[in-house]
């Protein structure tokens, strides 16, 4: 019987001690080195730091089912995945912009510099030659009232000089195309914030012009000019454009204040300049949506956008973009919004798309607003300040 006892107490004991080994050699799991990862959970180098399926190593892990013993493995086992720093772009000092773009300007408006060059420096000017330099300024969109200014001065001066050879023709009609563009009118951007406020600028026109695109463009601009800037995203009327949006801003470093899809746009222009008076920023360039077909619905709009901003900050420049490309027609979409709002500047964009840069003359002349940037691409730095002297010799392939 003691024998009987003492055996099944060694049994006892042998079964706890087995069960204490088991315990133990499960609890050491915790240490084991968390399992090797897919290389593509790294983090990545992007430069809009937005996410891509390469990005989504920690959600995926952590998404992990539970239940089975290689899914039960601590929290703390995780790597946590640091997101992508955004690689923040230098964009290109403005000086001299157009300048470097000038070979672009020149590629698309050469037919008519070359044209009216070629005409005017033929021995013999007769009135079939005025009708064919009258229909080369039309044909490039320069618009009639202009167009018939600008033959009736060479006429005089061709009467007054005497037939012209190329050198002298060019000089004649560079003279000319320079007071038609306009040497006096005042193309500066106003983005300097005052003691108190941010310089705010709002940017209008019909969908699919470029405003986003300028936005985005003249964000850089203003940032390589070293000022701080916002942007709004006030086009809520496009799903993709507060994305578009932010990614330019993000590409500078530059914020970006959204609204939800379809939401008030004046909310976000609001909600935009506050961010901007209470950060002290520079500049807030507020982008808006061009597609109201109504003009009663675009004053509405347009004008409460513009009153909710003046509650924080006046509005330093009303940009207006128009598509060089659109022609006669996009003048006259623009004409409803300059009779919307007091527009201080046009963005004339997509130059480099057309052969028609007579445009410039015409928008000015109709809607006695100066031309102040142009649009030569769709490069990140493809907009320049716009300077009639280069624009001209660019036009005459100088
Ligand atoms: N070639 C060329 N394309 C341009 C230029 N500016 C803008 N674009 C292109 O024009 C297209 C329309 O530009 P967006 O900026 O989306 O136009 P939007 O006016 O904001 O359009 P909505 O948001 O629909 O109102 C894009 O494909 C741009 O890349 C330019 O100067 N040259």
């Amino acid at each position: 019987m003691e024998y009987l006892v003492v055996a099944i107490v060694i049994v006892v004991v042998a079964l706890v001690v087995l069960g204490l080994l088991a315990v133990g050699r499960r609890g050491r799991r915790v240490d084991l080195p968390p399992e090797p990862r897919e290389p593509s959970a790294g983090p990545r180098g992007g430069t809009t730091g937005e996410r891509d399926e390469g990005d989504k190593g920690p959600v995926a892990t952590a998404e992990r089912p539970t239940g089975t013993g290689a899914d039960t493995a601590p929290v703390e086992e995780l790597e946590v995945v640091e997101p992508p720093v955004p690689t923040i772009e230098r964009p290109e000092p403005v000086q001299g912009r157009l300048v470097r773009l000038r070979a672009r300007l020149a590629r698309s408006q050469s037919t008519l510099g070359k044209g009216l060059l070629g005409l005017l420096s033929r021995d013999r000017i007769d009135e079939e030659t005025w009708e064919e330099i009258e229909d080369a300024l039309l044909t490039a969109d320069v618009g009639v009232g202009p167009t018939e200014e600008l033959v009736e001065r060479l006429r005089t001066r061709v009467r007054v000089e005497g037939a012209a050879s190329q050198d002298h023709a060019r000089e004649i009609l560079r003279s000319e195309l320079l007071t038609l563009v306009g040497t006096d009118l005042d193309r500066s951007l106003h983005v300097t914030r005052t003691s108190t406020n941010p310089a705010v600028v709002l940017v209008v026109g019909v969908n699919g012009t470029g405003k986003t695109t300028t936005v985005g463009k003249l964000a850089r601009v203003l940032v390589a000019e070293d000022k701080d800037v916002i942007l709004g995203a006030a086009d809520t009327f496009r799903a993709a454009a507060a994305a578009q949006l932010a990614t330019w801003g993000d590409r500078v470093g530059v914020p970006t204040i959204r609204g939800p899809e379809g939401g008030d746009p004046a909310s976000v222009a609001f909600d935009s300049v506050k961010a901007g008076v209470e950060q002290e920023s520079d500049v807030v360039i507020v982008d808006t949506a061009g597609r109201l077909h109504t003009k009663t619905g675009l004053m509405d709009e347009l004008g409460k956008v513009k009153r909710v901003i003046e509650k924080q900050a006046p509005v330093s420049e009303v940009l207006l973009v128009i598509d060089a490309t659109t022609g006669q027609n996009g003048l006259t979409q623009a004409r409803v919004f300059a009779e919307v709002v007091d527009v201080t500047g046009i963005v004339l964009t997509k130059l480099d798309s057309t052969a028609k840069g007579g445009i410039i003359i015409a928008v000015q002349r109709e809607l006695g607003v100066p031309v102040k940037l142009v649009g030569l691409g769709e490069g990140a730095d493809d907009l320049a300040p716009f300077e009639p002297a280069a624009f001209v010799d660019a036009l005459l392939g100088e």
